[in-house]
């Protein structure tokens, strides 16, 4: 076989082979070119790399002092949350412990108290009977206890009737005396009137608590003694509670269903307004009366309002009306002016006396009525005499009116009557006064039917008309009574020819009254108008006087309209056995005897000369 190789074959050949190798180099540069763009582009990041290497670096520099201080203020709010903590688990630790102990406690104690609980359990079991024994009991006494409750509320009821059958027996009408003690102002007035240290001697002694001795002394002639027998008698030392203590009961009355009437009767200065309201008040008039000081009026509105605190609530109401009797005319000190307004006392057809427009002020506590009457004390007619410097020349009335709106007002009218009729009969008593047991044989306590009269002038208590048959109605009617408290002005002598006071009846106390009237005549001193003033004084406290006689002796005729005075008291007085208690308190001083007036004023039961001296 021919070897005959083509040269262009093999010029192809070789090419062919070069371009396959040119090509497999293309190829390879572009890979090479490839892997350089993307070394390149790793190489960028590399640097943008490291260039925000660079930048934290040079930030962290320029940080790290900051960073230090942080460093250390962490380090030390570490080193204190940690010093915190230990204390807080030391703390943990201690209460742990008490806890501990506490719970060990509990546990004993529980454990002692479910013993305890087992043991009285037990014992509980063991005396079961015995408790539903004890239990019985309790019943039994409970029930005993409700009726013994009924049985004393019964007592209560025949105690209050009995108090007021007992009142009645010792008399409606009671005198009391009242010695006051000399005083250092009398030294200064008997030297000052010139009568000398005689007249400033004791010359009244109480021997007992019921009769005074007096000594009657007049110059040229042997001292004559003589006693008085009165109720009571109140000695110079005996407090203002003391004398209070004895008209205490009267307030019973007065809720009971009673009228009551406290007068106080006797010369000038020889302590009528000290008995009635108290010193204090009058010397000062302005700070608050010592409470040992207050006279019965005071004292009288706080009992009052006591007694009525122990009702059920607004079952009472109280009214006070303040009156003056100057010169024979009647006067309303809480009238609008402030001046005091001239009232009229009329006699109704009922026969009640009744003072005209007269204001009531109603008040709820003893402080109101004191303050009303501090209020119109300083209205009162006043006048110094050589015997008293700060002398009361008109009669003073205070009259509390209490309304009750208790719905047994009407029962009570009617059990007041028929006790009162009870005791008429058992007593075989006679009334006093014919004319009132004649006009009223039937006397009743006023009560009004609702809406009948105004709350503002209460009708008169003493009710003349036949009691009103009880109606439904009726068992809501006002029922009132009325407590009057009368400071009476003080009788005087004025002079030897003017024995304006001293008027007697019978020949021994005509003796009695020369006497007397020899020894202080001149005293009080007055002339002028303040002789008209003791004029008009003096015959009302005489109209007074008959009046008492009149209805002391059971005359067919009593003289009410003889003075306002008794006009006025006609009511508190008049009625008196029936329905009325009335308390007189007739004073003495040691300066001035007036022993006549006195006896024979209120010569009704007591108060009479004790004669086979
Ligand atoms: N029992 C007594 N104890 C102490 N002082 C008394 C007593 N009674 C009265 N007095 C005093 O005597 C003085 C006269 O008393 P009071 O004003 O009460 O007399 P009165 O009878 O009301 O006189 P008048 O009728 O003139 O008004 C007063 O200063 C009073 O304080």
């Amino acid at each position: 076989m021919p070897l005959f190789i083509n040269r262009d074959q093999i010029f192809a050949h070789q090419v062919h082979l070069l371009e396959h190798k040119l090509r497999g180099k293309e190829e390879r540069i572009l890979e090479l070119e490839t892997e350089n763009a993307i070394l390149h582009l790793r190489l960028a990041e590399c640097r943008g790399k490291l260039h925000r290497d660079h930048e934290e670096k040079t930030k962290a520099i320029n940080y790290r002092p900051h960073q230090r201080n942080v460093q250390k203020i962490t380090q030390a709010a570490f080193a204190k949350l940690l010093h915190q903590v230990q204390a807080v688990k030391q703390d943990l630790s201690e209460v742990f412990a008490a806890y501990l102990s506490f719970a060990t406690e509990l546990e004993d104690q529980s454990k002692k108290l479910l013993e305890k609980l087992e043991e009285a359990s037990s014992l509980h079991g063991r005396h079961g009977d015995e408790a539903q024994q004890l239990q019985a009991n309790v019943a039994a006494l409970e029930r005993s206890l409700a009726d013994e409750k009924e049985r004393c509320s019964a007592e209560r009821q025949r105690r209050k009737e009995l108090h007021n059958a007992l009142v009645e027996l010792r008399g409606n009408i009671r005198v009391h005396c009242r010695v006051r003690p000399v005083l250092p102002f009398d030294h200064i007035q008997s030297s000052f009137l010139g009568s000398g240290p005689a007249s400033s001697e004791e010359v009244i002694t109480a021997i007992s608590d019921d009769t005074v001795l007096v000594n009657c002394v007049k110059s040229g002639v042997p001292v004559q003694h003589k006693m008085f027998e009165f109720e009571r008698v109140h000695g110079p030392d005996d407090s203002q509670n003391t004398v209070f203590e004895e008209v205490k009961p009267l307030l019973t009355s007065l809720l009971d269903g009673y009228n009551v009437c406290i007068m106080a009767y006797g010369q000038t200065g020889s302590g009528k307004t000290h008995t009635m309201i108290g010193s204090q008040l009058l010397e000062e008039l302005t700070g608050i009366q010592q409470e040992t000081q207050q006279g019965i009026i005071p004292k009288a509105a706080a009992e009052l309002f006591r007694l009525i605190d122990e009702k059920p609530a607004d079952s009472h109401s109280v009214e006070v009306s303040v009156m003056e009797v100057h010169n024979n005319e009647v006067f309303d000190l809480l009238a609008a002016d402030g001046g005091g307004q001239r009232r009229d006392v009329i006699t109704t057809s009922s026969g009640a006396s009744q003072v005209t427009a007269l204001v009531h002020e109603p008040v709820c506590g003893a402080a109101e009525v004191m303050r009303i009457i501090d209020r119109v004390l300083t209205l009162r007619a006043r006048c110094p005499t050589m015997i008293h410097a700060d002398s009361s020349r008109s009669h003073l009335i205070v009259t509390l009116t209490i309304s009750s709106k208790s719905p047994n007002a009407a029962a009570l009218a009617r059990r007041l009557q028929i006790a009162k009729k009870d005791m008429q009969r058992s007593t075989k008593k006679q009334w006093w006064s014919p004319r009132c047991r004649r006009a009223n044989p039937h006397a009743c306590h006023s009560f009004d039917e609702p809406g009948a009269s105004s709350a503002s002038s209460p009708s008169p208590s003493p009710c003349h008309s036949p009691c009103p048959s009880p109606s439904p109605r009726a068992a809501q009617a006002v029922f009132r009574t009325k407590l009057q408290l009368v400071d009476l002005a003080g009788s005087e002598c004025v002079g030897e020819t003017a024995p304006l006071s001293c008027r007697s009846q019978s020949s021994n106390a005509e003796k009695v009254h020369v006497k007397v009237h020899v020894f202080v005549s001149g005293m009080s001193g007055v002339s002028g108008a303040a002789l008209w003033e003791v004029s008009c004084i003096n015959r009302s406290l005489s109209a007074l006087s008959d009046v008492l006689g009149a209805l002391a002796e059971q005359r067919p005729h009593v003289p009410y309209r003889n003075s306002k005075l008794t006009h006025l008291l006609q009511d508190a007085i008049g009625d008196a056995l029936a329905r009325t208690r009335t308390h007189v308190h007739t004073h003495f001083t040691h300066l001035c005897l007036h022993a006549d007036v006195m006896r024979n004023d209120f010569s009704t039961r007591k108060g009479q000369e004790v004669k086979g001296l």
